[in-house]
């Protein structure tokens, strides 16, 4: 396959439902995708340097590429998880060629970095899908009358491959559902590696909140394994009750989307979120900032659980029909009084798109172009 010279990805974030840590140890979970979007510019170099420019992370790196030899491991810091990521998969990808290409790259997303909203994730589909087009291993789909393309279902399954191990350098021991997400987008139920699109879900209302509590989901992941093997018969029915809270989702949502939305389905996914973050409170992944999230909203009649790895980050709160848009307003106006980020989400975007350069937002190409 041809490699291109230069290309612009985008992927989205995402938010878990229910599921989360308990999908790490082979639950069901319920994932969405989000309409913020991380994008990259990718571009081949004449010289021979290797660039890559991080601007919410504030981090700018060139190498020589004779000095591309032995990188060091084992690092959890911000800027060393998404650097040495994006290393082993530029070394691992380009690891058949004659030469290793001089490549000028640039990542900016809209989402929050290290906030539950599946950044790392959003960041390595990217990151993948524009090394392995870059190296022609993928087509690249976009034609000359397109705004933005997906790849084929075999491709798309090569660029998640990719990203899952990214995402293993950033997570440690990801399930997998974040790079899911990134990659198919829509609305996804994620099982012990199997992904299935859900077809049949009721439009949501969504309000998402950042707690602007800093998490890493590595420490959070291991923090939940540790508490397993150290309370077993206590926390592996924990994880059970879990699974059963997402089945329970799913069917209720088919439920709206089939016969319509009751009062009664709703009622039913308020009692879940309530439910749901008990038990991520039990699981040690709660924080105060979050309790008081929950607090606040359920004294305006709102359900609220944490959604990604918690232990800060961001919350989703469930609107029904019968929230008024004067609720909407004056729960947004008291989160934002405790310093919290709060926001209404569309939910269900599209996975991993090529964009031709023309299609993307000036903002979007303004950064893209300026690192
Ligand atoms: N836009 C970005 N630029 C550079 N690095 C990024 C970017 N987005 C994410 N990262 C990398 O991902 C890390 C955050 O990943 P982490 O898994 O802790 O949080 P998250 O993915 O936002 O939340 P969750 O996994 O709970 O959904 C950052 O420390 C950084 O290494
Ligand atoms: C906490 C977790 O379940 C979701 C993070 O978005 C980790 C994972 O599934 O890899
Ligand atoms: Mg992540």
């Amino acid at each position: 396959m041809a490699a291109v010279q230069e290309c612009f990805i985008s992927a989205p974030g995402k938010s878990i439902l229910h599921g989360e840590h308990a999908v790490v140890h082979g639950k069901v979970a319920l994932a969405v995708a989000l309409n913020l979007r991380t994008y990259l510019r990718l571009q081949v170099a004449s010289s021979s340097q290797v660039s890559i420019s991080l601007p919410n992370i504030n981090t700018f790196l060139c190498w020589d590429l004779r000095e591309l030899t032995a990188i060091a491991d084992g690092s959890t810091d911000t800027r060393s998880m998404a650097v040495l990521a994006f290393l082993y998969t530029y070394l691992c990808v380009f690891s058949e060629s004659e030469v290793l290409p001089g490549l000028k790259v640039c990542v900016w997303s809209e989402l929050p970095t290290g906030a539950g909203l599946g950044s790392s994730a959003a960041y390595t589909v990217c990151v993948s899908a524009a090394l392995l087009t870059a190296r022609g291993t993928i087509s690249s789909p976009l034609t000359h009358s397109q705004e933005s393309a997906r790849w084929s279902e075999q491709e798309l399954e090569l660029i998640n491959s990719w990203a899952f191990q990214g995402e293993k350098i950033i997570h440690g021991n990801p399930s997998g559902v974040d790079n899911a997400v990134g990659t198919w987008g829509g609305f996804l139920r994620y099982h012990a590696g199997k992904i299935t699109p859900l077809s049949k879900v009721p439009t949501l209302r969504i309000l998402l909140t950042n707690t602007n509590v800093p998490r890493s989901t590595k420490l959070l992941v291991s923090r939940v394994k540790d508490r397993i093997n150290q309370y077993p018969t206590v926390m592996i029915p924990v994880l059970e009750s879990v699974d059963a809270v997402s089945r329970i989702c799913e069917c209720t949502l088919a439920e709206m989307a089939t016969e319509g939305a009751s009062a009664k389905h709703y009622s039913t996914l308020e009692d879940l979120i309530d439910i749901n973050q008990q038990h991520l409170n039990v699981m040690g992944v709660g924080h105060e900032a979050l309790n008081t999230l929950c607090q606040l909203t359920l004294a305006h009649g709102l359900h609220s659980k944490l959604t990604g790895a918690g232990g800060g980050g961001c919350a989703i709160t469930l609107l029904t029909p019968e929230t008024g848009e004067c609720v909407v307003r004056d729960v947004i106006e008291d989160l934002k009084k405790l310093g919290f980020d709060c926001w209404e989400t569309s939910i269900g975007s599209p996975g991993v798109l090529m964009h031709s350069p023309t299609s993307l937002t000036h903002s979007v190409i303004h950064i893209l172009n300026k690192y």
